[in-house]
């Protein structure tokens, strides 16, 4: 058989409530989830033993031995075996799932060279973030990440993706939350004619690991600012844990705009720019050439 390649998308929270904390210490989430089409490439060979290769950008903060997720997810595959390349774009501990959607696109790729679809339950022991990960697909994710439920019909976004380039502790985030009882999205969410509206009522929702995230790391702030001020930038908040920021904006153009200017402003930040919703079919598993 030939390889695959499988693209990650970056995860988005558009917001991130926390509604609550298991016996186990886990917390309740109730989350609005996208994704960008920014991210991480998995190639799968077929061989006759695993192996991991980690390049690009971002690779090298990431644990190419059995720690990686990828390796993790491997081996949930006993009667299979090949030769992974993981291409890293996204920051490490950056709050847009990276590990996440790496270990979710080795699973999809895994589960089609397997000709199976194996159980995905078993991934959620191994990151909270990897089962809403598996489709890429716009979703509301409560529990604690189990419950994923496909949202369909939101507007077209478009992003600038930035990082200070500081890496953050999900854990030490959770634990230095003030309420843990914060209130949910509304159980129904409204329908949303064009992104400005979209925009409009996030502005009302919330992301409640921010104000932490901000306290243990200042530059998490300036991110934000420094994407707010940007031209035609509708909404700036912060993804996951941190320290990532989105701002969203109306068009490709407006984004990309923002993006250049940002940049040159912070040649040490990690900024991308990008479409933000489902993305599907981009991380469906193809044929490499
Ligand atoms: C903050 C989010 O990025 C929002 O999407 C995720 O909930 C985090 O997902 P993740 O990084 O895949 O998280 P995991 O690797 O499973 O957990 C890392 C640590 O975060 C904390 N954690 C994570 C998820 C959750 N619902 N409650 C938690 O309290 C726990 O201390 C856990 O030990
Ligand atoms: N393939 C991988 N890519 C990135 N980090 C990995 C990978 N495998 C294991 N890790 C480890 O996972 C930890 C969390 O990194 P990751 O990039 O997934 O965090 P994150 O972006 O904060 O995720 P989330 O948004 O799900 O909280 C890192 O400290 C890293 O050592």
């Amino acid at each position: 058989m030939a390889g695959l390649r499988v693209f990650a998308p970056a995860k988005i929270n558009l917001t991130l409530h926390v509604t609550g904390q298991r016996a186990d210490g886990y917390h309740l989430l109730d989350s609005l989830v996208v994704f960008a089409d920014v991210g991480d490439v998995v190639q799968l060979h077929p061989a006759d033993a695993w192996s991991l290769r980690v390049d690009g950008p971002e690779g090298g903060e990431v644990p190419a031995g059995d720690d990686n997720l990828v390796l993790r997810v491997a081996r949930l595959f006993p009667d299979l075996a090949a030769a992974l390349t993981l291409t890293k774009d996204l920051p490490v501990a950056s709050g847009i799932g990276g590990g996440s959607a790496d270990a979710a696109a080795v699973w999809r790729g895994l589960c089609q060279m397997a000709g199976r679809d194996a159980d995905a339950a078993q991934l959620l022991q191994l990151g909270a973030d990897i089962p809403v990960c598996v489709p890429s697909g716009a979703a509301r994710m409560q529990g604690i990440g189990e419950a994923v439920t496909p949202l369909a019909g939101l507007p077209a976004l478009h992003v600038v993706l930035a990082n200070p380039r500081v890496a953050v502790s999900t854990p030490q985030i959770f634990r230095a939350l003030a309420r843990k009882d914060n209130a949910p999205m509304p159980d129904v969410l409204p329908v949303f004619a064009d992104a400005a509206a979209l925009c409009d009522w996030l502005g009302t929702q919330r992301n409640d690991l921010q104000a932490a995230a901000e306290a243990l790391e200042p530059q998490i702030t300036q991110t934000c600012q420094a994407l707010a001020a940007l031209p035609r930038c509708l909404l700036a908040r912060m993804s996951g844990s941190g320290a990532t920021c989105f701002g969203v904006f109306a068009t490709a153009q407006d984004a990309a705009e923002a993006a250049a200017i940002l940049s040159s402003a912070r040649p040490g930040w990690w900024v991308r720019d990008g479409a933000l919703g489902s993305m599907r079919a981009q991380a469906a598993p193809r044929p490499l050439n």
